[in-house]
């Protein structure tokens, strides 16, 4: 398979659409899911057959990854096939562990070589090598495996892992399903009771998969909304087939430029609705936008619906802090949503941004700035002046930053504003939305004036 290369840059100049957006879409599998997908049928005895899997980069690495640790991955028609070695059955690789752009890849990654008896390294690419990893590091030692990073706890990493790990007891002190899930994956091949506790809920995935995979995994609820998540180790995966309900957090992106751009009629079909995953649609509707669910369904364990999205007129909202982890990936897309709102939206505690792909709370201001909307971070809330339906000026240079997620914030952005926007590089909507540019033209996006590459 193709692999992004940092140096193939993919410009493009976005105009506004000349008329709503109209038709019915499927958006690409559950980025999360598919992570886990991969590594747990690794991880499982015998094979399992993954339907809907997410074709984009960074799974195609964890992909690599797998295979490099010894499973057998392959591509039948539209399914991929895993046979599995069986936790604490995982080879050593014999090279680097390229994880690409994706963190989510790094850090549950780490939690599973810290368990098993064998040395690795991994690395990414320049933002992936830029993020923390000290949030899976640190808690991660303490079960017996030993970790070099750069001085500044970055990527490259080795890993000299244990075949005696401990199980870990741990309270997450940022809100973060990547840190929980690594500490869950390490517990795998520990002799006993791992217990993690989160402060917040956050996506659920690992524990839902763990359990479809015949690991039972006990969850407790605290009084002020937190978990606690317990599980006994050394466990056993029974290999069981997943399907990947469509990702809410790519659907985000045609979901707000349909919002955006009056007439607008679509629907999007079989989108994951886990309700700790629904923070964005909760938030547009309080917005006032014209959104409806329909034809509910549970599939392959995770609840999922089509989604009915009309043009509409928003107004501004306040997004309270603990709604964040709920939606951490669709605050840009928001954003653009807010600065076509009527009134000053608040966006709370969103100091996570800013250890994404990106730097996204910076970025995002950027984007909105250059567009000529008004915005200002204070402490780690972000506020913006809406300006009202069609009433963005656009004309910005948008500076995406090997970040998927701007990428597309930035094309809704030029498709509803007054002047061109132009994006520096599309390339990494590869990395969790491959043909985002094609789906979005189905649809009457008309994105077609690409700049030259230089
Ligand atoms: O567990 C996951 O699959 C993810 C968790 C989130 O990261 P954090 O755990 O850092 O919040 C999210 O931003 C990421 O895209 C996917
Ligand atoms: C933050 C994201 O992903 P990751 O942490 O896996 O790179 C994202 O997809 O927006």
């Amino acid at each position: 398979m193709q692999r992004l290369s940092e140096s193939s840059i993919r410009p493009l100049i976005v105009r506004r659409s000349p008329s709503g957006l109209r038709g019915t879409i499927n958006v690409p599998g559950d980025k999360s899911i598919s992570h886990r997908a991969l590594m747990f049928a690794a991880l499982a005895q015998g094979r399992t057959v993954i339907k809907g899997l997410l074709e984009g980069e960074d799974v195609l690495r964890t992909a690599d990854a797998m295979r490099a640790l010894g499973a057998t991955i392959s591509r039948d028609g539209s399914d991929w096939v895993v046979e599995g070695r069986g936790v604490g059955q995982l080879r050593e690789p014999d090279d680097v562990l390229d994880m690409g752009n994706s963190g989510t890849g790094a850090r549950l990654l780490s939690g599973i070589l810290s368990s098993h008896p064998f040395n690795s390294v991994m690395t990414g690419d320049a933002s992936l090598r830029s993020r923390p990893m000290r949030r899976v590091t640190a808690p991660l030692a303490e079960n017996g495996a030993c970790f070099v990073t750069r001085r500044d706890e970055r990527l490259p990493m080795a890993i000299v892992g244990t075949g005696a790990a401990k199980p870990l007891n741990y309270r997450l002190p940022v809100a973060s399903a990547q840190v929980k899930s690594a500490i869950l994956l390490a517990g795998l091949n520990a002799d006993g009771e791992t217990r993690v506790e989160e402060p917040v809920a956050t996506r659920d995935h690992t524990e839902n998969m763990l359990r479809h995979f015949g690991v039972p995994v006990r969850v407790e609820t605290t009084t002020d909304g937190g978990r606690v998540i317990f599980l006994q180790g050394p466990a056993h995966l029974t290999a069981r087939d997943v399907i990947v309900p469509g990702d809410p957090s790519s659907a985000a992106f045609p979901i707000v430029a349909a919002l955006l751009l009056p007439q607008s009629d679509i629907v999007i079909r079989g989108i994951g609705l886990n309700p700790l995953r629904t923070g964005l649609l909760t938030t547009l509707r309080d917005m006032g936008g014209d959104l409806r669910l329909e034809n509910e369904r549970i599939e392959g364990g995770e609840p999922v619906g089509d989604l009915h999205v009309r043009g509409s007129d928003l107004r501004c909202v306040d997004v309270p802090a603990d709604r964040a982890p709920s939606m951490i990936d669709e605050y840009p897309v928001l954003a653009v949503a807010c600065s076509f709102a009527n009134g000053t939206s608040r966006l709370r505690g969103l100091a996570e941004l800013r250890v994404k792909e990106s730097d996204r709370l910076a970025a995002t201001v950027a984007l909105l700035e250059a567009s000529g909307v008004v915005v200002r971070v204070e402490g780690d809330d972000m506020l913006i002046d809406g300006l009202g339906a069609g009433q963005v000026p656009g004309g910005g240079k948008v500076a995406t930053r090997m970040d998927h997620r701007l990428a597309m914030s930035a094309i809704v952005l030029g498709l509803a504003a007054g002047q061109p926007v132009d994006v520096d590089d599309t390339a990494f909507i590869d990395t969790s939305f491959p043909d985002f540019i094609g789906l979005m033209n189905k649809l009457g996006a008309n994105l077609g004036g690409t700049a030259d590459a230089s």
